[in-house]
């Protein structure tokens, strides 16, 4: 499982937000993508994923070219939005949500194929015990409700995760207990974070791509999470954390 970026450039509102950017990310493994407000960290994901369009460059998957091509990426890539950009209210339950994604999935007449095993499994390894199941999504805390996306896109068992911010918005507690669940996720399969606190999945942390816009650095943590990378793309908004030991805040 390997996605490969070659001389990725893309534009939008005719401004330049990535510019040949390369890149391979490898699984199994976690590669958490990280850097300031509106360095194009989302963009890459639309990118990757045939959303947005790049002006110049490619994308590959398992060497399969890929570039604006999102149907080509069906059972491959599971993607999970920022949920800020989801409908939290909809009057579903959590099955319901996981089960109608799984059969979307599935070829025509898709409507009245159901397996139930495989939204089980979904649930289970989201880390969703049996009595949420049959709750309403909008009843669930921040971080049980991370976990229902989570779910909703693990139910294909594809081998590629793209995440947007999983950990955003939920309590230190459910964030913890989320970053874990990633960090085992990621023995399987390629797992791609968007953060903006790298440090919560260091532990399981293969690679780390920092960007800001044109700017990038990719390596492992011990080689990017340094004073001289981090200053450069950060100025003065990081600091170090005395022995790795961090206060994390509810808002990201
Ligand atoms: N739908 C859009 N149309 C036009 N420009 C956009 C759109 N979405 C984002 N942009 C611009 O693209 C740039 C990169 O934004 P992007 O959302 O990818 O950054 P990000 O790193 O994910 O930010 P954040 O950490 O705040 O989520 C920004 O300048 C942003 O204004």
């Amino acid at each position: 499982m390997e996605i490969k970026l070659v001389d990725l450039t893309v534009k939008r509102n005719n401004t330049l937000v990535l510019s040949n950017l390369n890149v391979d990310f490898r699984g199994p493994g976690l590669v958490q993508i990280i850097g300031p407000n509106g360095a194009g960290k989302t963009t890459l994901l639309l990118a990757i994923l045939g959303f947005v369009k790049p002006v110049k460059g490619r994308v590959l998957i398992d060497n399969v070219d890929v570039t604006s091509r999102p149907e080509t990426l069906k059972g491959r890539i599971g993607y999970m939005p920022q949920t800020s950009e989801l409908e939290l209210n909809a009057p579903f339950t959590v099955w319901e949500l996981v089960d109608c994604c799984f059969r979307l999935h599935r070829p025509w007449p898709r409507l009245f194929k159901r397996d139930s095993k495989a939204v089980r499994n979904a649930l289970l390894r989201a880390g969703l015990t049996e009595e949420l199941w049959h709750k309403r999504v909008s009843e669930l805390s921040g971080g049980e409700r991370q976990r229902v996306f989570l779910a909703r896109t693990l139910v294909a068992d594809p081998p590629i995760l793209l995440l947007d911010e999983p950990l955003a918005n939920i309590d230190p507690q459910g964030r913890a207990l989320l970053a874990e669940t990633l960090g085992r996720l990621s023995e399987e399969k390629l797992i791609v974070v968007t953060s903006h606190d790298p440090l919560i999945m260091v532990k399981w942390t293969k690679m780390i791509l920092i960007l800001n816009k044109t700017l990038y650095a990719y390596g492992p943590p011990g080689e990017v999470l340094v004073p001289e990378v981090l200053s450069k793309f950060y100025g003065l908004g990081w600091e170090w954390v005395e022995k790795g030991v961090h206060i994390y805040d509810t808002h990201r």
